[in-house]
């Protein structure tokens, strides 16, 4: 992974913008369940820094829970919701963990801004294993996986995997638990800043 998030480390760099390494926001990108949300909580934990999850955000600011917005306005409505408060975050704040939700990513201008902005990191979890594991604790919380067969989740998931791979590094989480996923961005992150902004 280092070798890997080395090159991207000069991508990012290369890119000439504003923020410097070390106050970009760190944005979790992956598939609804994989636990963005959980993960992030322990990264900003380990680096001090502040919380946001953007499903959550958005609860709060429309004073509404998910499934409710999406019973009542309709899933269009939160998509536009959900970008509006993503690119705000992006240009709005720095050194935020942000944990995005597993569909935000899909939105182009969503992902144009979290990688000119922040740095990317995808939790990349196996089909077989989300089935398993993931999908019994979220089923009933999702409103995306309402109604659907698991042959159209599965699909979903496919489908979700071209958008999830434009990211600046990746964690494969099989295997891992939330703590060792997050202490592996943690170096990651701690690396790349040492060797591409070391007198900071
Ligand atoms: N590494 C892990 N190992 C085992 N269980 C995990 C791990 N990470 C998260 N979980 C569990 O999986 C469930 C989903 O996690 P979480 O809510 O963090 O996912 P998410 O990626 O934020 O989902 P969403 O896109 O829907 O917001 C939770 O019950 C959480 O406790
Ligand atoms: O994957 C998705 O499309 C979603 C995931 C959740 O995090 C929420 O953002 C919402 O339930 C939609
Ligand atoms: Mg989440």
């Amino acid at each position: 992974m280092r070798c890997w998030l080395k090159e991207k480390g000069e991508f990012i760099v290369n890119r000439q913008t504003a923020i410097p390494l070390r106050e970009r926001n760190i944005i979790l990108i992956g598939f609804m369940g994989a636990g963005k949300t959980t993960i992030g909580q322990l990264v900003a934990k380990k680096l001090y820094r502040d919380f946001i999850d953007v499903d959550a955000e958005i609860e709060r600011r429309q004073g509404m829970s998910i499934p409710e917005i999406f019973a009542q306005k309709g899933e269009a409505y939160f998509r536009k919701v959900e970008r509006e408060i993503i690119i705000d975050l992006c240009t709005k704040t720095r050194l935020k963990i942000l944990s995005l939700g597993g569909g935000a990513y899909l939105q182009e201008e969503v992902r144009r801004a979290c990688l000119a902005h922040g740095i990317v990191f995808f939790l990349d979890l196996s089909w077989d294993q989300w089935k398993e594991e993931r999908l019994p604790l979220i089923v009933d919380s999702r409103p995306v996986l309402k109604n659907k067969t698991l042959e159209e989740v599965e699909q979903l998931f496919f489908q979700r995997q071209s958008a999830y791979a434009l990211h600046h590094s990746r964690v494969v989480l099989n295997e891992l638990e939330a703590e060792q996923a997050a202490q592996q961005i943690v170096e990651s992150i701690k690396w790349t800043w040492d060797v591409y902004e070391p007198n900071r």
